[in-house]
């Protein structure tokens, strides 16, 4: 479902005299349907270098990413934007709040997005709500104001939304208390049940022991310098 081959990426500081720093050289990997694997390595190896490149936010220097049968490394805007409505889900920490938007309709978006009728979508983002817990009082109001651990399930919850079958998920546990840590750990167990291919940085140890099947450490792709 998912799968990189030779892929490299350099960033060049054009504003500190286009030095370029080199991240990845030769990253490879696959992911298969139904299959978890986490992203290891330490500060700076390039873990969330490569899950943004593998959305799309990044273009490699070089190499194949394809998800499903795109490859991201080539794909135009349209591709990227059509790969993230049908096929690619993100979860990242942080909610990109949007003023004014309720809670309830950020998590409905993706949904409405790929067709489907307002009060199914509606139903299903409330259903996901409750389930993580965000008080009912909450749900038609914009989540700037929320905590960072409520900003967090919303975020999680407009992830889950759609059921893609690729997700890339950059610690979604951080914030989280210990009940809603475990529904989180057990929504990511459906999605590996439904067959979802899965990617993700997890710092807590022990909910990476339980979700992921395979770990990759990122440090084995950092460019050797010459
Ligand atoms: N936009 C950018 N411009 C220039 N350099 C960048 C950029 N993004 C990342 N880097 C560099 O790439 C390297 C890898 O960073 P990255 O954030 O991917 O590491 P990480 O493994 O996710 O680290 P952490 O666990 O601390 O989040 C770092 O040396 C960083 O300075």
């Amino acid at each position: 479902m998912i799968q990189i081959e030779n892929v490299r990426k350099s960033f060049t500081l054009h504003n500190q005299g286009g030095v370029e720093i080199p991240v990845l050289a030769d990253a490879e990997m696959t992911v298969m349907p139904g299959e978890c694997v986490a992203l290891t390595g330490a500060s700076g190896a390039g873990k969330s270098t490569l899950m943004r490149i593998l959305y799309g936010n990044y273009r490699a220097s070089g190499g194949r990413i394809l998800v499903g049968c795109v490859d991201i490394a080539q794909a135009d805007p349209q591709e990227i934007i059509r790969l993230r409505r049908e096929t690619l889900g993100f979860v990242s920490q942080f909610l990109r709040v949007v003023p004014r938007v309720p809670a309830v309709e950020v998590v409905a978006e993706p949904l409405l997005l790929r067709g489907i009728d307002e009060d199914s979508a509606r139903t299903r983002a409330e259903g996901l709500l409750e389930r993580l817990r965000i008080p009912v009082a909450l749900w038609s109001l914009s989540p700037t104001t929320f905590s960072g651990g409520e900003q967090q399930r919303v975020n999680i919850a407009r992830g889950f939304a759609a059921e893609y079958p690729a997700l890339l998920l950059d610690e979604p546990t951080a914030s989280l208390d210990p009940v809603n840590r475990e529904t989180v750990l057990q929504m990511i167990a459906e999605a590996k049940a439904r067959r979802a291919a899965i990617v993700g940085i997890f710092h807590d140890a022990e909910a990476r022991a339980r979700v992921a099947d395979r770990e990759i450490d990122v440090s084995r792709f950092t460019p050797v310098m010459q």
